[in-house]
């Protein structure tokens, strides 16, 4: 007998299974199957735990069910008591591994990675150049038993009471919080959790690196007036305008000047900045290790924020070399000249890389990084890249599921991998970066 697709089906929500859990999966939860063989994705659990997981959602119908385990029968030896009061199921969804070893962590995140390039992009860790491993920050040394607070970034969420704190898991509900760990100390100076927000839906709190530089963005709710804002440090007030969606200065500067690979980068609300203290040198030094770029190149920085690898690279390649980098947010690419200024063979474009890329008339490059949002870069994309047979191309991906999809549109254009490493650049939580350095094959198409 057919169902009938109009017909709802009956939610498993709140049912409860005891299973025993398997691998992890890419999103920050592992896959176990209940005894009539159906698929959940369980998350405050760990591989090869025994767990009696609640369905949080699900059908009937449904290909996978999501759960939380809400009972441990069996611990991991990775196990630890979550050092957040605010994890756990049902409660705030900013972190995934709390309950996990740091070490474990990062070999959670490497088998993410591993089973991406494998489903994806069809390679083994070998094949990709990667020794398999998921290391911290440079120079990142959290005394063992301490929360890495490393958070320079907090968008807050406040709930209806003017209350601050961050949304559950796949939820607009809000867990207030008092503190969060993972808040780089800057960001808890701020004490937005200890304030109250009348009249706001949102705060992002901002606390620059190298610089002192603090800023607070308040989106105020529908109609919600702007509270006198008296926080315990010197800092710059932003919000975002009711009706034009656009940011205006209540008081201090509209950016914060962030210091990374030996320059002071100037950060408008809106531009991008890695959220990690310490990731803008890691990357630029991965990046440059892996280009090894030379006096006189022609270099690429695609997606290029503020102008981070331009910047590394204009200083490479010298007075006989160029840089084009192309951004498409608009205050990103002010900040990009701005932040530039002083190197006079840096050009950056505003707008899409698929649609400024092939306008720009450029037929050659000889090394380019690109570092594109979520979703990737695209076959389109990669396919025009490969066209300028750059010698290599350096791919920094914060989806591992994304960088696969992409190496492998690499690979039917004649570019492979050849060294790839992760970096834990947002511990706690099951985010990644990865730095892919793609040289042509042989046999290029
Ligand atoms: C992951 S960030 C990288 C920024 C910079 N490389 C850095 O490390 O600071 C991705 C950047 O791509 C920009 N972006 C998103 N989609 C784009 C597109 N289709 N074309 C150009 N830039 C894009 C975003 O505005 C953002 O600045």
């Amino acid at each position: 007998m057919q169902t009938d697709p109009t017909e709802p089906t009956k939610s498993l929500v709140g049912e409860e299974y005891e299973v025993e859990v398997g691998p992890v999966a890419h999103g920050g939860h592992c896959v176990a199957r209940t005894e009539t063989g159906r698929v959940l994705f369980v998350r405050h659990t760990l591989p090869g735990e025994r767990v009696v997981a609640r369905v949080t959602e699900g059908e009937e119908t449904s290909r996978f069910l999501r759960a939380d385990a809400v009972e441990v029968l069996e611990a991991s030896k990775d196990r630890v008591p979550a050092p957040c009061p605010f994890s756990g199921p049902g409660k705030c969804g900013g972190c995934d591994w709390q309950h996990a070893k740091p070490g474990a962590q990062r070999r959670l995140k490497g088998e993410v990675v591993a089973e991406q390039l494998r489903r994806l992009a069809g390679l083994t860790p070998d094949e990709a150049g990667w020794d398999g491993t998921v290391v911290p920050a440079e120079g990142d040394k959290v005394p063992a038993g301490e929360v890495p607070a490393w958070r320079t970034r907090v968008q807050y969420a406040v709930d209806p009471e003017g209350r601050a704190g961050l949304r559950k898991h796949r939820s607009h509900e809000v867990q207030p919080i008092d503190r969060c760990l993972i808040a780089a100390p800057g960001v808890t100076e701020l004490g937005v959790e200890r304030r109250s927000w009348p009249g706001i839906a949102s705060v992002e709190a901002i606390a620059a690196t190298g610089s002192g530089d603090r800023q607070v963005v308040l989106t105020p709710r529908p109609g919600g007036r702007l509270p006198l804002v008296e926080l315990d440090k010197p800092v710059s007030v932003l919000r975002v305008g009711e009706k034009d969606h656009r940011i205006h200065r209540v008081h201090g500067r509209p950016f914060v000047r962030e210091r990374a690979a030996d320059r002071t980068w100037r950060v408008a609300e809106g531009g991008f900045w890695q959220v990690h203290p310490k990731a803008a040198d890691t990357l630029v030094q991965a990046v440059m290790q892996g280009l090894m770029p030379r006096k006189g190149d022609m270099a690429l920085d695609l997606y290029c924020g503020v102008g981070l690898f331009a910047g590394a690279l204009a200083e490479r390649v010298g007075d006989k070399g160029a840089v084009l980098g192309i951004e498409s947010n608009k205050r990103a690419v002010e900040d990009a000249r701005h932040n530039l200024q002083d190197l006079d063979r840096v050009r950056i474009e505003h707008g899409k890389v698929e649609s400024v890329l092939p306008r720009t008339g450029i037929d050659s490059a000889d090394i380019v990084v690109l570092d594109p949002p979520r979703a990737g870069a695209g076959k389109e994309t990669v396919r025009h890249l490969a066209g300028l047979g750059a010698r290599r191309i350096a791919y920094v991906a914060c989806d591992p599921a994304a960088l696969a999809r992409d190496l492998k549109y690499f690979a039917a254009e004649g570019y492979r991998p050849v060294t790839l490493r992760a970096f834990d650049l947002f511990p706690m939580t099951h985010h990644v970066e990865c730095v892919a350095i793609l040289k042509p094959t042989g046999n290029r198409v």
